[in-house]
This record gives structure tokens, C-alpha cells and sequence, in this order.
């Protein structure tokens, strides 16, 4: 079937299962081919072709509301909502978003990207459908990793407790990006190897019975002693126990099993799970045999090989940087303890775990937990490092704040993606961390030039005792430059005057520095001499170099990739006014005020004017009028 004529899910809806099987087979067939061209998250998409069949044919969108999480699984409804059409586009600059986005479709009526948000949203959109009398069906379509989120469980003890009618589908593949952890893993395991147990329960039932004279007693007898391991280890009863309806385990691929269990959990008063037993990266082989997680979000690959392609990268990534100066430290000091939330590949924590496996902690997708949990790791004397996402890191903000900041604790936060990061858009874009981490007392922010300055910088700041420490950087590839062989001790609050200038100052934060450098030799050959300063840290200022700038009177701008309101160049404004330099003429140059869709790096630089053109004319503008000034 021609997948790019389907307009909306009406064509299936009577497919028999002939029909649905030979549908199923066309969109694996599309995804790994366009996928192989564009890359993304092929491995949770190929494994929900039949549940998202069943799902379309058993509910009617937009009317009945289907909700996605984390969401990167929703490429399969996306094709049957009418976008097949612009998979070419996928994750790229104004094309499909990756995620569910409320302005591509009607049938997009959650937004999700970040884990665990489904079942609060389902509560909320079931309420209001209840409380209007309307007829809409929820259901929320939850992996066995998005499970593992706190607001997942305070959803469920909402729910359970409301009885609300709406229907949670736990797709249940045994993975997180990598092997999932922790003990809810664990029951999942319990219920899989049970719903085993339960088939081989009635096969033994059906023998037993047929034993003639004492074959039923016997059987009664089994019985018994069967209900009390099934007790034991029907871990069903988890939800049972807590006001859901469970069914399940469900065969994910087995389209009659789907339907007959999703069916009947729709049809049925108060809230049903439905535990979906699934494969991630089914019907393509490497993505399938994908043990580590490879395939769980990747860029372009080779369809028949399998290979993923890699352009050659000149330079260590940040996050190898990261876990490979955790590990030297951590050979020196026994106090050094990684923590990650479902990100060890991300991180490269997953490296520092095969080294120090006692000492690298995943607590799966709960950042809030992380957080705190470092902190009291930071009160016993050990030296936490958490690993995270500047983006997910915003789950951990009240931690951050009643926590770790507040007692002032020794917790090391190695923020990777700090930045934008392109191609998951939105919800994913590392650019408010400077401005939800400044204000907090006790914080302290800073960010390297490149790959070097972070090594220096993470030693730096895991001997600091002063309390909690954010070492922010970039998704993505250094830019080449030596590393040192011994680590170097960088003070806080000084910051490093990297070209000498007389005309204005630029201080430029982490990654702008080789944008400024380019628009310098620019201004350079067109009469302008400009200072050029790594401005290293958000918090501390450096405040010495900042009260000889306003003494030197020259035009300052401020350059960062991060969102303007709040974070460094604010930091620098509201020093001039605090210290009352009122003639200091300041700008700055940084994310506006509105979230940054997906697209490359450098295509969202151009669209928010983070280029060296931009810094070239900011600079021209700023000096060609204090020269007006001068010659009045
Ligand atoms: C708050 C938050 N933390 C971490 C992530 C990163 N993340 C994206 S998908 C994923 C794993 C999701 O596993 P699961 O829900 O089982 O979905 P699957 O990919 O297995 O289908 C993680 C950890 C995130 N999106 N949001
Ligand atoms: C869906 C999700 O949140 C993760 O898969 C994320 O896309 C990983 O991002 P990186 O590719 O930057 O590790
Ligand atoms: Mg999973």
C-alpha cells in the first residue's frame, strides 16, 4: 500500500486481519527504509506496528484520545494520521517533529518528549470528559521505562482512586533506551515469565483432570497450592491492588490478542492496564538483536548490513570526556560515586560502570530520586557525580532546590546537552539550566571552551567543597584541541582573556567562543579591535574583570546559547545595575523567548542569529555608536 495516500485512520478501521498484517508489513517496511535516510528512533516504532494498528481501528481520534510516552514511538500513528507523506522531513529544520506535536495533527493531542507525563495527561483529558458527559475514550500507551518515572506512579494512585474510566497500555519490551532497571523492571519480569506460568497452569489443570477417579481432587489440590504461588508471583496484582482492572501479559504482535484484550479493557467501566508484551525493533534483524541500545535513536545506517554511519569524528565527544575524567578521578578517590537517570549511554556512564560497577548508580527514568538520593550520598561524605540531561534535569528542580542547594551539599552535576541539541527539538533544547540553576543560593555554574577546559573543570570541581558544583556542555563532538596529560586546578570566577582588543569586549560563554573568535578576525580586518574573554562561569561572575570593564567604559556584549532571560548575560546586566555602572553600554546575544523546534545546530544558529555575521554587526553597531557618542 501506497502509505503517503492515507489521509486519516477511516480506511482501516474494518481491515480484517489479513488486511492488518499486510499493513503492518508496509510501514516496517517504510520506517526502516526512510529511517535508514534520516535516522531516529527506530527500534520503539518497529515495535509497536500492531498495538498502534489495533489502537486506531478499536479507537476513534480525535474524539477518543490516544496518548503517547515517551512519545518517540509514535511514528506508526503518525503515518496513519496522514503525515507519511513527510517522513523525509522527519526531525529536521520545519519538518515532522519526532514527537507527538499538537500543530501537526488533530489526532496529536498530547505533546510528550519528556518520560512519564501520559497518565497525568489521560486523568486529566478522562476528568474533563466525565465531567462534560461526553463520550470520548483515553488511553495512554506507556513503556515499561516511562513506568519507571515518579509521576507515572503518582498518576496511578490518582487514578486508582478516582476509578476514572480510561484504559493505560503498558508496552512492555523489556528496555529503556538500554536493558531496563530497577525492581518495577523486575515485577514486569515476574508477570512475563508468569503469563508462562498461567497458560502452562491450565495446559497441567487440563491433564491433571483427565486422570481418571482422583484426577479432579488432585487437580483441586494443584489448584490450591497453584493460586498461592500464582499470588506470589502474579505480580498482576500490583495493579489489581491499587483499583486497575489488569490484563495482560498481552502478545504485542499478536494482533486477535490485541484486540480481544484492548477491546474489552475500552468497553469496561474505571481504569484497566493492559501489559503489552513487545519486542523493540521488531521485524529488522540488528534493531531486534539491539542489546545496548543502538537502536533505540540513531542516525543514518545501512539497511542490509545493519552499519550504523558514522561521520569521523575529529575529536572525543563531550560526554566520552566526561566519563573518562570521572574514571581517572575515580582511581585517585574512592568517594567518587556516578549517578544516571536511564542515560548511561548517553552519559557514557555506561563506560565508568564497566570499570567501577559498584560505584555507577541508574535508577532508571527518575531524576527527581537522582537528585536527592546525591545529595545524601554528599552528606555521608562520598562525592556523587550525576550525570544528566540539562533538559531532564529540570524533572529534579524542587530536589535541587529544597535539597541539595539549600544544604548546601557537594554534589557534582554534569550537565550534558546543555545547549541546543537539534534534531528532538523542543522539549530536548539544554537552554534553561544557567537560568534555573543562577538564582539558587549555593550553586555554582560553569561551562568550558572545549574539551580540554572540561576535563579541568570537572577535577576542578569535585575538589571543591563548597557545595553543589554545575559543569554544563554540549551534545555532540569537541573541537579537536589538545588534552592536557595532568589535570589543572581552575578557580572559580576567573575568567580567561583569550584575544586583547581595545575597541569592545566580547564575553562569550562555552561553545560561542570559536563564533566570536570568527567574528573577531572579521571586525579586526574592517578597523574594530575587540577583546575576546571566556566567560567560564555563570556563578561566579568574575567580578574583578567586570569592575575593570566598566572602569574602561568600552561597549560589552554578551554571547551564550542559552535562553536570555535569566541566564548569563542577564547575570552580567543585572551586575552592571546592581553595581551601579549606569553608563556601561551592555548587549547581549542569546536563545529569544520562545522553544526552539528541532532542526541541525547550525540551521537553529542561523534561525536565532547566534553566527558570527550576527556578532560582526552587533559589534559594528555598538562601536560605530559609542564612536557617535564621542564625537557627539
Ligand atoms: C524525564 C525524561 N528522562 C529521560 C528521558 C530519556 N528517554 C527517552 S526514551 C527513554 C526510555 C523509554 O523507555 P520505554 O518507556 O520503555 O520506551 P521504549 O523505548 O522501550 O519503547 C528515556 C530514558 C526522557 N525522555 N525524559
Ligand atoms: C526520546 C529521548 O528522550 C531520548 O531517546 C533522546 O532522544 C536521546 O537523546 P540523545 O540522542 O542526545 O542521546
Ligand atoms: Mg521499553
Amino acid at each position: 500500500m501506497n502509505l503517503e495516500t492515507i489521509q486519516d485512520p477511516g480506511f482501516m478501521k474494518q481491515y480484517n486481519d489479513k488486511e492488518l498484517k499486510a499493513l503492518g508489513e508496509d510501514i516496517r517496511a517504510f520506517l526502516i527504509e526512510k529511517l535508514s535516510v534520516t535516522g531516529g528512533h527506530l527500534g520503539p516504532n518497529l515495535g509497536v506496528v500492531e498495538l498502534t494498528l489495533t489502537l486506531h481501528q478499536l479507537y476513534d481520534t480525535p474524539k477518543d484520545k490516544l496518548i503517547w510516552d515517551v512519545g518517540h514511538q509514535s511514528y506508526v500513528h503518525k503515518i496513519l494520521t496522514g503525515r507519511a507523506d513527510r517522513f523525509d522531513s522527519l526531525r529536521q529544520y520545519q519538518g515532522l517533529c519526532g514527537f507527538p506535536k499538537r500543530s501537526e495533527s488533530e489526532h496529536d493531542v498530547w505533546e510528550t518528549g519528556h518520560s512519564s507525563t501520559s497518565l497525568s495527561a489521560a486523568e486529566g483529558m478522562a476528568l474533563a470528559n466525565q465531567l462534560k458527559g461526553g463520550d470520548s475514550k483515553v488511553a495512554a500507551i506507556i513503556g515499561d521505562g516511562a513506568l519507571t518515572g515518579g509521576m507515572a506512579l503518582e498518576a496511578l494512585n490518582h487514578i486508582g482512586h478516582e476509578q476514572t474510566d480510561l484504559t493505560i497500555i503498558l508496552n512492555d519490551n523489556e528496555m529503556s533506551i538500554s536493558p531496563n532497571v530497577g525492581a518495577l523492571h523486575s515485577m514486569l519480569g515476574r508477570i512475563r515469565t508468569a503469563g508462562t506460568y498461567r497458560r502452562t497452569k491450565e495446559d497441567v489443570d487440563h491433564m491433571l483432570r483427565r486422570i481418571p477417579a482422583f484426577g479432579s481432587k488432585l487437580a483441586s489440590y494443584a489448584d490450591r497450592m497453584k493460586d498461592s504461588m500464582k499470588q506470589m508471583v502474579l505480580s498482576g496484582m500490583f495493579f489489581e491492588e491499587l483499583g486497575f482492572t489488569y490484563l495482560g501479559p498481552v502478545d504485542g504482535h499478536d494482533l486477535d490478542d490485541l484486540h480481544a484484550n484492548i477491546k474489552y479493557a475500552r468497553d469496561t467501566n474505571g481504569p484497566v492496564i493492559v501489559h503489552v508484551l513487545s519486542k523493540k525493533g521488531k521485524g529488522y534483524t540488528p534493531a531486534e538483536n539491539d542489546a545496548k541500545g543502538t537502536w533505540h535513536g540513531l542516525g543514518p545506517y545501512k539497511i542490509e548490513s545493519g552499519e550504523v554511519i558514522k561521520k569521523p569524528a575529529a575529536a572525543p565527544a563531550y560526554s566520552a570526556v566526561f566519563s573518562n575524567t570521572l574514571q581517572k578521578i575515580a582511581e585517585m578517590d574512592p568517594r567518587l560515586v556516578a549517578v544516571t537517570a536511564a542515560m548511561s549511554g548517553g552519559t557514557k556512564l555506561d563506560t565508568f560502570a564497566e570499570k567501577f560497577p559498584d560505584r555507577m548508580f541508574d535508577v532508571g527514568i527518575a531524576e527527581q530520586h537522582a537528585t536527592t538520593m546525591s545529595g545524601a550520598l554528599a552528606t555521608q561524605g562520598m562525592k556523587p557525580v550525576f550525570g544528566v540531561y540539562s533538559t531532564f534535569l529540570q524533572r529534579g528542580y524542587d530536589q535541587l532546590v529544597h535539597d541539595v542547594c539549600r544544604q548546601n551539599l557537594n554534589v557534582l552535576f554534569g550537565i550534558d546537552r546543555a545547549g541546543l541539541v537539534g534534531a528532538d527539538g523542543e522539549t530536548h533544547q539544554g537552554v534553561f539550566d544557567i537560568a534555573y540553576l543562577r538564582h539558587l543560593p549555593n550553586m555554582k555554574i560553569l561551562m568550558p571552551k572545549d574539551e580540554n577546559e572540561l576535563q579541568h573543570m570537572l577535577y576542578s570541581a569535585f575538589h571543591n567543597d563548597d557545595g553543589p558544583t554545575a559543569v554544563r556542555y554540549p551534545r555532540g563532538n569537541g573541537l579537536g584541541v589538545e588534552m592536557d596529560e595532568e589535570f589543572q586546578l581552575i578557580p572559580y570566577g576567573k575568567w580567561e582573556i583569550v584575544r586583547e582588543g581595545t575597541d569592545c569586549t566580547i564575553l562569550s560563554f562555552g561553545t560561542m567562543l570559536p563564533i566570536v573568535e570568527e567574528a573577531a578576525a572579521v571586525l579586526s580586518e574592517r578597523g574594530t579591535s575587540v577583546r575576546i574573554v571566556n566567560a567560564r562561569s555563570a556563578k561566579p561572575l568574575d567580578d574583578e574583570m567586570l569592575e575593570e570593564l566598566a572602569e574602561e567604559g568600552k561597549p560589552v556584549l554578551t554571547v551564550e546559547e542559552a535562553a536570555l532571560k535569566g541566564s548569563f548575560g542577564s547575570a552580567v546586566l543585572e551586575y552592571m545595575a546592581d553595581h551601579e555602572h549606569d553608563s556601561l553600554s551592555v548587549r547581549r546575544m542569546g536563545i529569544a523567548d520562545y522553544y526552539v523546534e528541532h532542526g541541525s545546530v547550525p540551521e537553529l544558529y542561523e534561525e536565532l542569529g547566534l553566527t558570527s555575521e550576527k556578532v560582526v554587526e552587533k559589534v559594528m553597531a555598538m562601536t560605530s555608536k559609542e564612536r557617535t557618542n564621542i564625537r557627539g
